[in-house]
């Protein structure tokens, strides 16, 4: 078996001296897609921030790649989509194309050099979401999912081996959202991207998922969709702190 690409030990994280995450262990091996599922203020956008850097935990080791974060330097293996990438404002001045390039900041010294390359990047990402008729178009002039489409496309420009999606799916409306899982699962599939998706929606991230993790300042739960959908509602309760009821969804 191959080592994870996150590897999360005994982390903890406290805002002034209230703590967020508590002890946290979590592994998510290469070519999962992992739910990760939490309440409002349970932590999950605080472990985001600490997986791409940007906070440091107070206690721990976080290994990416099989090299701990503190001196990690390859950022352009991991690809982050936030849930506020879909905000646009209609008539916002720039096309797909530029919109998707923005994501080669990373590698732009290199590719200063390489414009032909550059250039093929972009259109490969965007053709990669379905979304090569667009090359041109203003991003202020798509809808919701398919904006979402090319914040992922701008994230995939730099080839990462692991995409964090926070939330991809909020203001989308929900005949886009199927199609937004048919994209998600062939970057997995076919592309061997490995992802990490965030969100709320309970029924739509265990039928999508292969792994679920739960977290409420501490990690509840992590298995399978099928044995999360088992759990009794007591548990259930106690990761949310309050009872819920899964609600699964064919795709
Ligand atoms: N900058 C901050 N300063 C102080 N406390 C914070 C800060 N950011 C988050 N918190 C607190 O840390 C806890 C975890 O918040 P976090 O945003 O990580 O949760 P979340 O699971 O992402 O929530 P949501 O689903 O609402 O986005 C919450 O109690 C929150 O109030």
């Amino acid at each position: 078996m191959t080592s994870p690409i996150v590897r999360i030990q005994h982390v903890s994280y406290a805002y002034e001296s209230n703590y967020a995450l508590q002890d946290i262990n979590l592994e998510i091996p290469q070519g999962a897609f992992l739910g990760l599922l939490g309440p409002n203020g349970g932590g999950k956008t605080t472990l985001i921030k600490i997986l791409l850097g940007l906070l440091k935990p107070q206690k721990g080791t976080i290994d990416l790649f099989e090299e701990n974060i503190n001196n990690f330097s390859n950022w352009n293996k991991i690809g982050y989509v936030s849930q506020k990438a879909n905000t646009f404002n209609r008539g916002f001045p720039a096309t797909v194309k530029e919109v998707v390039s923005t994501g080669l900041t990373a590698n732009i010294g290199y590719f200063r050099f390489f414009k032909k390359q550059h250039r093929q990047k972009i259109e490969q990402a965007v053709d990669l979401v379905g979304m090569s008729a667009y090359l041109n178009t203003n991003i202020g002039d798509l809808s919701g999912g398919q904006q979402q489409r090319i914040f992922i496309a701008r994230s995939l420009v730099s080839d990462p081996s692991l995409l964090i999606l926070d939330e991809p799916t909020v203001g989308i409306d929900s005949k886009h959202v199927s199609k937004f899982y048919d994209l998600l699962h062939r970057l997995n599939e076919e592309n061997g991207i490995t992802l990490l998706l965030v969100s709320h929606d309970l029924g739509t991230i265990t039928s999508h998922a292969n792994g679920i993790a739960c977290l409420n300042k501490q990690i509840h739960f992590h298995g399978s969709p099928e044995t999360f959908a088992q759990l009794p509602e007591y548990e259930l309760s106690k990761i949310y702190g309050h009872s819920l009821q899964v609600v699964t969804h064919d795709h």
